[in-house]
């Protein structure tokens, strides 16, 4: 029998690699051990270059790893463990589509808006793919994010700070298990940088697991998330690895 440590795993990645170029103009990360649990919040950190996004994107599913030992996601608690990296080894497209969907809340660097679409309708996506329809929900996050008055706007008639936030209510919108989150407070004033991460800290608490990548070591550290190190590697080749790293002092 499983135990309840276990059980509230959502996410479990071991011996995974890719490789993106070739030679030395290429690149390749290394990820020994990783997991994340149901009310985690967890900040990748690392200089500019040196992996995060790669990271976040094959969490996320939109990026292939060359090699997994194990990569496996829950859509959420109680449900299965289901192995992504079977998934893309058979090319299993459909199986991939419905994991993301079900199970990830994804907050790509540049928000990845549909221009065509306005906010709300590029917000409620993520609730019509995950089959969870919530009009208020919508309408909440996008209060708490302050982009209430731009909800019926398009991308392209917004500011760039708006749409990051309205990327971070698309990716919360679902209520994924997984929330993976690109430097989501890149472009939002200082103050609503902080209610992104009260809002992520909530989304953790009602038992979600939240990764996201950061250049601000401060104000993750303030806002009490453990650190992941995105660490160069010497060789002949540039290369990171994933490794925890002890809490900020
Ligand atoms: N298609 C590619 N071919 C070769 N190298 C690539 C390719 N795409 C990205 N890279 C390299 O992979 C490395 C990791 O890039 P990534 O965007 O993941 O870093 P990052 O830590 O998120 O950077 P930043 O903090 O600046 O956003 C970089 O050194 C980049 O130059």
């Amino acid at each position: 029998m499983p135990g309840s440590e276990e059980l509230a795993r959502l996410l479990e990645v071991r011996g995974l690699e890719r490789r993106l170029g070739s030679g030395a103009g290429g690149f390749r990360i290394t990820v020994p051990e990783f997991t994340l649990s149901a009310g985690d919040r967890v900040a990748v950190v690392g200089p500019s270059g040196a992996g995060k996004s790669t990271f976040l994107a094959i969490l996320a599913l939109a990026l292939r790893p060359d090699r997994a030992a194990a990569l496996l996601l829950r859509r959420g608690l109680g449900g299965p463990l289901v192995d992504a990296g079977r998934l893309w080894g058979r090319g299993d497209e459909a199986g991939l589509a419905a994991l993301r969907a079900g199970a990830i809340g994804y907050v790509p660097q540049t928000a990845g808006l549909l221009p065509f679409l306005t906010l709300r309708r590029n917000i409620q996506l993520t609730q019509e793919l995950a089959g969870r329809p919530d009009p208020g929900l919508v309408e909440a996050l996008a209060a708490r994010l302050e982009i209430g008055g731009a909800l019926d706007r398009l991308p392209g008639q917004v500011s760039v700070g708006q749409r990051q936030r309205a990327a971070v209510a698309r990716a919360l919108a679902h209520r994924p298990a997984v929330v993976l989150a690109d430097e989501p407070t890149a472009s939002v004033h200082p103050s609503q940088a902080d209610e992104v991460l009260r809002l992520l800290r909530d989304t953790a608490e009602a038992g979600a697991a939240v990764l996201l990548s950061t250049h601000d070591l401060p104000r993750a550290a303030a806002a009490g998330l453990a650190l992941l190190g995105c660490v160069p590697e010497e060789g002949t080749e540039p290369a990171s690895v994933l490794r925890p790293l002890p809490a900020a002092a």
